[in-house]
C-alpha cells in the first residue's frame, strides 16, 4: 500500500455474507422491478433477504414494495429498516416521502449510501441486493469504497439502445474490479393473451448474445407481462405468487441461478481472502 493518504478501504458488514448491485446503465428497462422481485424470489427460496433502494434521486422501491413507514432511528443513530414481504429494506423514500425532487452534492449522496450500508440493522443477511440509479457510476464507486461487493447483476430489455447502455454498466463494473454475476433480459417478448402470439416488441435475445460476448453468465429472460407492471404499481411484487405463478418463473430462475453463482464468487473470494 502507497503511503500518504489511502483510499478508504472497503469493510465487510458483520452479518452480511453477499453484497449484490442491480444495475443497467440505461433507465426504465425494469431494473427496480427486477431487483425488488429477486429480492423476494430470493426470500421466497429460504434466503435472508435485505434491499437497499440507492437510487437517491428518483426512489421507486417504497412504491413496488407498497411500504411507506419512516424507519425508526435508535441508539447510536442506528436505523431500524422497514420490514416487508419479508425482505428489510431502505430507502431515501421512507425518510423525505412526497415528490420534492432532492437536491445534493456528490459528497451528501456518498454519505446516504454509507448510512444505508453501515448505520441500518441489518441483522443477519445471506444477500443484501443494491438497486442502483440508472446512468453514471456514483453510486457504484460509493458502495465499492465502502464494502466489498459479491458481484453485481446487469438488467437490459434487447433492444440495441439498452444494451449499448449495459454494456456501459459492463465496462463500469469492469473498472471498479466488480464481477458481473449475470445479466437478466427484461421485458423479452410479450404473449398476447388473445392470439397466443408471441411479439418481440424490445426484440429478442440480445442480452444473452451480449452476455455470450462478454462471457458472462446469461440468468434468463424475463417477459413484458402486464401482471409485472400491475405489480409493482399495486406494492405487491409478482414474485410473491411463488414460483409457480406463471408470470413470476422468470424471477425464481434468474433467483436460482444468482444465487449459484453468488455462492462460487462468495467462495473463491474467501479463498483469496485466507491466502493472502
Ligand atoms: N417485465 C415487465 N413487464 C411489464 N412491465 C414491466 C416489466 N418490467 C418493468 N415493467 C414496468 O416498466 C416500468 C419501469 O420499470 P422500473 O421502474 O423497474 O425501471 P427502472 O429501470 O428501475 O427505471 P429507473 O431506474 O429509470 O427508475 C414500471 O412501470 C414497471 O412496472
Amino acid at each position: 500500500m502507497a503511503h500518504g493518504h489511502a483510499m478508504p478501504q472497503p469493510v465487510a458488514l458483520p452479518g452480511v455474507s453477499k453484497i449484490i448491485a442491480v444495475g443497467s446503465g440505461k433507465g426504465g428497462v425494469g431494473k427496480t422491478t427486477v431487483a425488488v422481485n429477486l429480492a423476494i424470489a430470493l426470500s421466497k427460496l429460504g434466503q435472508r433477504v435485505g434491499l437497499i433502494d440507492a437510487d437517491i434521486y428518483g426512489p421507486n422501491v417504497p412504491l413496488m414494495m407498497g411500504s411507506s413507514q419512516s424507519p425508526k432511528v435508535g441508539a447510536g443513530n442506528i436505523i431500524e429498516p422497514n420490514e416487508t414481504h419479508g425482505l428489510k429494506t431502505i430507502s431515501i423514500g421512507y425518510i423525505s416521502p412526497g415528490d420534492k425532487p432532492l437536491v445534493m452534492r456528490g459528497p451528501m449522496l456518498h454519505q446516504i449510501i454509507r448510512q444505508f450500508l453501515q448505520q441500518v440493522n441489518w441483522g443477519e443477511l445471506d444477500y443484501l441486493i443494491v438497486d442502483l440509479p440508472p446512468g453514471t457510476g456514483d453510486v457504484v464507486i460509493s458502495l465499492v469504497q465502502t464494502v466489498p461487493l459479491t458481484g453485481a447483476v446487469v438488467v437490459s430489455t434487447p433492444s440495441d439502445v439498452s444494451l449499448q447502455d449495459a454494456r456501459k454498466a459492463l465496462e463500469m463494473f469492469a473498472q471498479v474490479n466488480v464481477e458481473v454475476l449475470g445479466i437478466v433480459e427484461n421485458m423479452s417478448h410479450f404473449t398476447c393473451p388473445h392470439c397466443h402470439e408471441v411479439i418481440d416488441i424490445f426484440s429478442k435475445g440480445g442480452a444473452e448474445r451480449t452476455a455470450k460476448q462478454f462471457n458472462i453468465p446469461f440468468l434468463g429472460s424475463i417477459e413484458l407481462i402486464p401482471a409485472i407492471r400491475e405489480g409493482g404499481d399495486k406494492g405487491l411484487p409478482v414474485a410473491l405468487a411463488g414460483p409457480k405463478s406463471p408470470q413470476a418463473t422468470g424471477f425464481y430462475d434468474a433467483a436460482q441461478k444468482l444465487m449459484e453463482r453468488a455462492e462460487a464468487a462468495a467462495a473463491s473470494a474467501r479463498d483469496v481472502f485466507e491466502i493472502s
